[in-house]
């Protein structure tokens, strides 16, 4: 999978992508991450890729020329096809659905936008899809394409090894249950005995029990979605009765 990453701070990029996960998943070549830096495609000699805002205001807005420019030659770089996408706070919500549904793509291209945002114009005619990260305001679109590029990357095959990516689909849903190591007891506070017992049906059933629990507790919205979506089995139903859900 290819991902291209538009962007007038490239540099902001060094760590996340690399380091660790995703500069293995480089180096082994299941991924490709590309780093284009949209001033590359400005034309004068100030190299402006900003401009005031029109109906006045604070702040600057992309200009529409420079990021057109980039979005259409980064697509010709590459043969295959790509949905472009732009970070906004204006976007839908990132869910692990549509992680997983972005996953399946064979590119993806990000455009982060920063100042007061982009010219409207490359909104209409060169953004295939706009998502946002989350409900806060952040300085740059950089950060939450760095989360799509984590988040995307981890399901392409070969990246993660397959037990540490969990399967199920409820994942997209339930929270996970609680994880302890050694030493067995810790400042006076022992491991859950089950976790010690060597019974691994009652440790799955303990764990499944404390993800719906914990879910319940702390994002019934999640779990909502998880019985809209047919991941909740009998069993916890059943379960999340006796909770009271
Ligand atoms: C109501 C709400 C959400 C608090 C809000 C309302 C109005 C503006 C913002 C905001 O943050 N504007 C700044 C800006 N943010 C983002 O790019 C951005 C923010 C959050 C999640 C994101 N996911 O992708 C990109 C995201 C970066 C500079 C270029 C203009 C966009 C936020």
């Amino acid at each position: 999978m290819r991902f291209d990453i538009l962007t007038l701070f490239p540099a902001m990029f060094q760590g996340p992508l690399t380091e660790s996960i995703l500069k293995r998943a480089q180096q082994a070549g299941r991924i490709e991450i590309h780093l284009h830096d949209i001033r590359q495609w400005t034309t004068d000699r100030h190299r402006t890729a900003d401009d005031t805002p029109y109906g006045g205001g604070a702040g600057m807005v992309m200009k529409a020329e420079p990021l057109a420019a980039a979005i259409r030659a980064v697509r010709a770089a590459d043969e295959r096809p790509g949905v472009t996408i732009l970070l906004t706070p204006d976007g839908e919500l990132l869910t692990q659905q549509i992680v997983r549904e972005l996953a399946t793509l064979p590119r993806l291209l990000l455009v982060c936008g920063h100042y007061e945002g982009i010219d409207e114009r490359v909104r209409e005619t060169l953004i295939d899809r706009e998502l946002s990260i989350g409900d806060y305001v952040l300085t740059g679109g950089e950060l939450a394409a760095m989360v799509v590029v984590d988040a995307v990357a981890r399901l392409v095959p070969g990246v993660i090894d397959s037990e540490s990516i969990v399967e199920e689909s409820h994942s997209d849903f339930l929270l996970e249950y609680p994880h302890y190591t050694r030493p067995a007891v810790w400042e006076g506070r022992a491991v859950p005995p089950v976790l010690l017992s060597g019974h691994h049906g009652e440790i799955a059933r303990w764990r499944r029990a404390e993800r719906l629990r914990r879910t319940l507790v702390r994002r019934p919205d999640l779990l909502a979605r998880a019985a809209a979506a047919g991941v909740l089995t009998k069993a916890d139903l059943a379960l999340l009765a006796e909770l009271g859900w």
